[in-house]
């Protein structure tokens, strides 16, 4: 079974309190991107879960991918089942693009199909966010206004423009963003129908600027070229485009020390698209 694993836009990111356990309680509208990982799972007998290329700096133990699947192994219907997982990344990490939560997402629907484990999506969607806030949305696979720490998911259906997402060449940690002071934590709750209407900012604009003069260099020349937004806590940052062309052109100026990528946003996962024609295929079978 191959699936695409996508990444993910925040369109605004509204930070309304913090959770009595630190977690900062969210508002912000989710988007899928067609830029990718794609996973490969095979089906071994012998009980293990082995995955391939190993990614430079990240023990096995802490792939998310990993993780995923041993939160699976209590459901599979044989227990001599496992998985051979490979992965094709191409997603940066450390940008706020949600790599990492997507591919655990994509292991958690690949392997609750591959072993036979018969959950629903709002159970793997629990699971999903013991391993990080990101996950459910990747989950449920589609685009949708969040609240809570990014888990309660209501769908919407936002334009789905070109974006020109930069990448400054630098790794920002979440947990250094939200534990910063000056992080603003008291914005007023806005509606959904505000949000789709008005959107909304970044809180987390000015703390990862401060913390990142990459990130402030590549916002003040992004700025020039359009509405100039940072995903999650970055390092990513993104502007959208009514055609294709445009956002190429801009993409041909973007100096050459800085990755950059012309996507398309989508309201429903490339995830999901390519697992329900798995399964058809399987079923006709
Ligand atoms: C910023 C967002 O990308 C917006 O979509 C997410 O909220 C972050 O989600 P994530 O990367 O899956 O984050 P996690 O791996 O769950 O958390 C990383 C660290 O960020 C902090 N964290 C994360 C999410 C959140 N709502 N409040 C937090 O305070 C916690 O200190 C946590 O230890
Ligand atoms: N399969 C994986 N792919 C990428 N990162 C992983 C994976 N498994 C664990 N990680 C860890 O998760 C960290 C965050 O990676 P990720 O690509 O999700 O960042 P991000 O885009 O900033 O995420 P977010 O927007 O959720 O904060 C990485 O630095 C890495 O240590």
């Amino acid at each position: 079974m191959q699936l695409p694993s996508p990444a993910k836009l925040n369109l605004f990111l509204h930070i309304t309190g913090q959770r009595e356990d630190g977690y900062h309680e969210l508002q912000t509208i989710f988007q899928f991107i067609d830029l990718c990982d794609t996973l490969t799972f095979h089906l071994n007998e012998l009980d293990e879960v082995r995955i391939t290329p190993a990614i430079s700096g990240l023990p096995t133990l802490d792939n998310l991918i990993y993780k995923a699947a041993q939160q699976l192994l209590p459901y599979r219907k044989n227990p001599n089942w496992g998985a051979d997982i490979h992965l094709e990344k191409c997603l940066p990490m450390g940008g706020g693009i949600g790599g990492g939560s997507s591919n655990a997402a994509t292991a958690l629907l690949a392997l609750n199909e591959l072993w036979q484990c018969g959950l629903s999506y709002q159970r793997l969607a629990d699971i999903g966010v013991t391993l990080g806030a990101d996950v459910p949305i990747f989950v449920m696979g589609f685009a949708a206004f969040a609240e809570g720490v990014g888990e309660k998911l209501q769908a919407v259906q936002p334009p789905t423009p070109y974006y020109l997402l930069l990448k400054p060449n630098c790794h920002v940690t979440t947990g250094q963003i939200f534990t910063d002071k000056h992080l603003t934590r008291d914005t007023p709750p806005i509606k959904i129908s505000h949000a789709l209407k008005l959107g909304g900012h970044n809180d987390c604009l000015d703390v990862v600027r401060k913390h990142n003069p990459e990130v402030d260099e590549a916002y003040l020349w992004l700025k020039n070229h359009g509405d100039a937004k940072l995903t999650g806590t970055g390092a990513c940052l993104f502007i959208d485009f009514d055609n294709q062309q445009d956002a190429e052109r801009v993409k041909r100026l973007v100096p050459s020390k800085w990755q950059a990528w012309v996507c398309l946003g989508c309201n429903q996962s490339p995830t999901h698209e390519a697992l329900n024609q798995w399964i058809k295929q399987h079923k006709d079978k």
